[in-house]
């Protein structure tokens, strides 16, 4: 016998990359459910907050005319709150943070010194953006499009860097003595550029997004502020950078194109103005030639929400935000902003400043934290559902790289699902006569087909990679305490598929495993080798998840594992020139020679938390490795350096 396990890597076929997933939930499931989520949100008033003393507070609350809407306040200057601690986690911004400081006093002397004066305080008009001099939307392209404006709940915002934003922000009123000139303002509020298009208020039904769409001072900043067009605001991006152009839209009249990022995942897809594209003529070229020769559009993996940010601005809003346990976004509703943003209803220009500022920083970050609250929602569901399959061990889903949701594109199975004509027999001919536990090795299963015994005590493999195993099986007289029954008592390793930084979907253990413990069993659709060539000759499957079940005869084997459409967590383990798993062939009820199951094995101790991987290419000459191009990224020291 061979050890010929191997990936369907002989099969002359384009590999398709990546899944092509998009979660399914419907918008009722997801509406109904984020509603009831921000209902459910409780929220706490807060004593102290570094933006407001109590008395300022108190203050604002008697003069504002937001009096019935105390509770917004409130929330307001909790999420104020919540966002300089978050801030106030990142290294260095210790500066930043005695800047918010003094910027909060300078804030309230101000307030203070308008009100002594009494001069136009809270004053509406003066709401409009200080930038609205810079808007390049023309009332046309506006009114052409206005169905698409009211169709959907669109927010859009200016911002800069988040660092930089927050710090120039506090600058402005802290910087007393210094001279700033309008223009460098400008400057700094527009270098990048956001559309945020979240789904429509019908489909959403969502309280807290009518709320934007309705608070007059939103609108007027949404409408009014400076928006999107001016290509010369950010430099364009280097070709090189760029995977492809899936997709393109026009809002308010101006086309944005959905760019895949190389070295970014699926989830970090942005939208790009054309202005960030023009020294991509080509991509863009090839693009719009392939447009219409596109049988499915290849969506946005965000639920097909747009969300129009450019990569610098999705990039600094997650590194700002980026904890070592996930991405922590402020909790922020809409109220919240529109709460602050009346707290702060002063007229003097740095207020002023202020609060456009914070609305150019707060509306990117809260439909941010939509979609992530969506995300992490899909994701608990579609754990849950698995969980529901899988009953053997416990198995996480977790996404702290990106926004994409769950990889929800295949049906998660706890079985070989065979093809119709395919007869996966579970009624073995023969079996041990052991009485107790298989201590007589003549009698028993591995003997009798001429193997050593697979497994120790403790049921951890001893025999080599390669080495056929025979486990006793229902014909057998022995108990389910044998120690030649491990794989079909399924696994028991807890295990979460996550998001790993390089390699999309991966999935780690949560739980330390012992070198020779058994893992897992790689699962899918049983289909012949002509079926399999067939459906990757028509798209059907991808090359990434099928697994030949050549163990007995590696030229002509007769099965494959085929794990794109139905799969259970092994489908997301990546591969590594330098593994911690290894693949055996397992006999168990069916004793068909072509169709053995596949279980993988730890090959040395694995501690929690640590990727779990197999060599997809163990029988594969390097050179040939080499001729594919496409780099590996295990990151090991003995990588071969490329994939397939
Ligand atoms: C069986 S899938 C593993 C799950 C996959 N990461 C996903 O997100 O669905 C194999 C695919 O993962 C990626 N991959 C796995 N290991 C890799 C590696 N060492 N280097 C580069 N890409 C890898 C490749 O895109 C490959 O086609």
């Amino acid at each position: 016998m061979s050890d010929d396990l191997s990936r369907n890597s002989n099969v002359d076929y384009p590999s398709t990359s990546g899944v092509n997933a998009r979660y399914s939930n419907s918008p009722e499931t997801t509406s109904s459910i984020i509603l009831q989520d921000f209902k459910n949100k409780k929220i706490q008033k807060t004593t102290s907050s570094n933006l407001e003393t109590d008395s300022n507070l108190s203050k604002n609350k008697a003069t504002s005319s937001f009096k019935e809407k105390l509770d917004a306040f409130d929330a307001a200057i909790l999420s104020a709150d919540n966002f300089l601690k978050s801030f106030n986690k990142y290294p260095n911004n210790d500066k930043a943070m005695s800047e918010v400081v003094d910027n909060v006093d300078s804030n309230k002397n101000e307030k203070s010194r308008a009100e002594n004066n009494s001069s136009s305080s809270g004053s509406n008009s003066s709401s409009r953006c200080s930038i609205e001099t810079d808007e390049d939307i023309s009332r046309d392209n506006f009114d052409q499009n206005s169905n698409d404006f009211t169709s959907k709940t669109n927010l859009m915002a200016s911002t800069s860097k988040m660092k930089t934003l927050s710090k120039s922000l506090l600058h402005s009123n802290s910087d007393r003595g210094h001279k700033r000139s309008h223009q460098s303002d400008s400057e700094s509020e527009c270098e990048d550029t956001a559309i945020i298009i979240v789904p429509s208020v019908e489909e959403i039904v969502d309280p807290s997004y009518s709320y934007i769409v309705s608070d007059d001072k939103i609108q007027n900043f949404i409408t009014n502020g400076k928006m999107i067009g001016d290509d010369n605001i950010v430099d364009a991006y280097d070709p090189t950078e760029i995977d492809e152009i899936i997709n393109d839209e026009i809002i308010l009249g101006t086309r944005f194109y959905l760019v895949k990022w190389k070295n970014w995942s699926k989830g970090f897809n942005t939208w790009e103005r054309y202005g960030s594209l023009y020294k991509s003529q080509k991509i863009l070229l090839k693009y719009i030639e392939n447009k219409n020769k596109r049988v499915d559009g290849y969506l946005n993996p965000i639920d097909g929400t747009l969300l129009m940010m450019s990569r610098k601005m999705i990039t600094t809003l997650f590194e700002t935000f980026k904890t070592e346990s996930g991405i922590s976004l402020p909790t922020l509703l809409p109220e919240d902003i529109s709460g602050l943003y009346n707290s702060l209803d002063v007229g003097t220009m740095n207020s002023q400043k202020y609060k456009n500022r914070s609305l150019q920083y707060f509306l990117p970050t809260i439909v941010l934290g939509y979609l992530r609250q969506r995300q992490l929602f899909n994701l608990k569901q579609w754990e849950i559902e698995i969980n529901v399959v899988t009953q053997d061990n416990e198995i996480k889903v977790e996404n702290n790289m990106d926004l994409e949701g769950p990889p929800d594109s295949f049906v998660y199975i706890s079985e070989y699902v065979p093809q119709a004509d395919i007869i996966i027999s579970d009624d073995p001919p023969i079996g041990c006569h052991c009485k107790k536990n298989c201590k007589i090795p003549e009698s028993c299963c591995y003997e009798m087909t001429g193997c050593l015994k697979a497994y120790d005590k403790n049921k951890n493999i001893v025999v080599n990679p390669g080495h056929p195993v025979y486990e006793c099986n229902k014909k057998c007289k022995c108990s389910s305490a044998c120690t030649n029954r491990v794989v079909q008592l399924g696994s028991k390793v807890n295990v979460c598929i996550y998001k790993t930084r390089r390699t999309g979907w991966g999935v780690k253990s949560t739980q330390n495993i012992q070198k020779g413990q058994f893992v897992a069993r790689y699962i899918g659709e049983i289909i012949t080798v002509e079926e399999s060539e067939d459906r990757l000759r028509d798209g059907l499957s991808s090359i990434d998840y099928t697994w030949n079940l050549d163990f007995n005869d590696p030229q002509n084997y007769k099965y494959i594992i085929d794990g794109t459409h139905f799969a259970n967590f092994t489908r997301f383990i990546n591969h590594s020139c330098s593994s911690n798993l290894n693949v055996y062939a397992v006999w168990i009820n069916c004793l068909d020679r072509n169709l053995p199951q596949l279980a993988l094995f730890a090959n040395r101790d694995i501690v929690a938390g640590e990727q779990l991987t197999t060599n997809y290419f163990s029988r594969i000459d390097k050179n040939t490795l080499k001729k594919s191009g496409i780099r590996c990224r295990c990151d090991m020291k003995n990588c071969n350096g490329y994939y397939f």
